[in-house]
């Protein structure tokens, strides 16, 4: 799928959580469904205005999507979304539970889902696909009454499914939450969220954490992710209260070129 400027890609087909994430954001003009690395580039090379992902969920922690968004040189988190999923069952009209022989699904929706799979249908085939929307496009061109999907139930309208059971997902904490990209931070608000990235040497941590606790600026959360480099080398995710643009913040930055600002957003939890 191509886009040009002034569009929203999203990790696709329709039917995926981040679809139905995208519409509650953006109401449904300009939206282009994509596969990750599509939307990556897409992103990358300026043909989208806005990017959607899914980069954490609080069941799952990080998600495929967290680090190819941090491998990007230039990135600008302009808005998070976070939201509480409830999944369901989808299936072609006529198909009982019991006549279901395999389930396609994103395999951080399969963990979300486990626990009810491993009750109810424990011996049914799990298959990885791209996304929800994904698994439900290949259930709705299926043969014979044995495919299921897992993901949104709004799935089952576009694509002319039954929604054969609700509420199937561990919960009810389990929350996802995506990233929006785009090219410029929003202004300061009274209540915003910075996420810095940093690669550090084990040796240096320490240090690092001082700094941020020397500047007074509160950091809300630190997500250790693999720097690729090494074993005594991590990149982190830190994640602080406030806008760029702050005193505290913006001293700290000034101190610490070596910690690259991913974007300043509105808070939403
Ligand atoms: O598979 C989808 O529909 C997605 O958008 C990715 C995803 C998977 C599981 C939880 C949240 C988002």
């Amino acid at each position: 799928m191509t886009a040009t400027a002034g569009q929203i890609g999203y990790l696709g087909p329709a039917g995926s959580w981040t679809h139905h994430a995208c519409l509650e954001l953006f109401g449904p003009s300009d939206l282009v469904p994509m596969s990750q690395d599509e939307l990556i580039a897409a992103y990358r090379s300026d043909t989208i205005d806005l990017a959607c992902l899914p980069i954490m969920t609080s069941l799952v922690g990080a998600t495929p999507f967290l680090d190819p968004v941090l491998d990007l040189a230039n990135v600008r988190i302009v808005a998070e979304y976070p939201k509480m999923l409830g999944y369901s069952l989808l299936a072609r009209h006529g198909t009982r539970l019991e006549d279901v022989k395999e389930v396609l699904g994103h395999p951080v929706a399969f963990e979300e889902v486990k626990h009810w799979l491993d009750c109810r249908l424990p011996q049914v085939r799990r298959t990885a696909t791209a996304s929800s929307g994904a698994a439900a496009q290949t259930v709705v061109n299926s043969e014979a009454l044995v495919k299921a999907s897992i993901g949104p139930k709004f799935g089952a309208a576009i694509y002319g499914l039954a929604s054969i059971v609700d509420g199937i997902e561990e919960g009810p904490h389990n929350v996802t939450r995506w990233w929006v990209l785009g090219r410029d931070s929003p202004s300061p608000t009274e209540n915003d969220k910075t996420s810095l990235l940093a690669t550090v040497r084990d040796a240096d941590l320490a240090s690092l954490l001082a700094s941020f606790a020397g500047a007074g600026v509160q950091i809300l959360t630190i997500y250790e992710r693999p720097a690729k480099t090494g074993l005594d080398r991590h990149r982190y995710l830190i994640e602080v209260a406030g806008h760029e643009m702050m005193n505290s913040l913006a001293g700290l930055l000034c101190k610490r070129p070596d910690i690259r600002v991913l974007g300043s957003y509105p808070r939403r939890y």
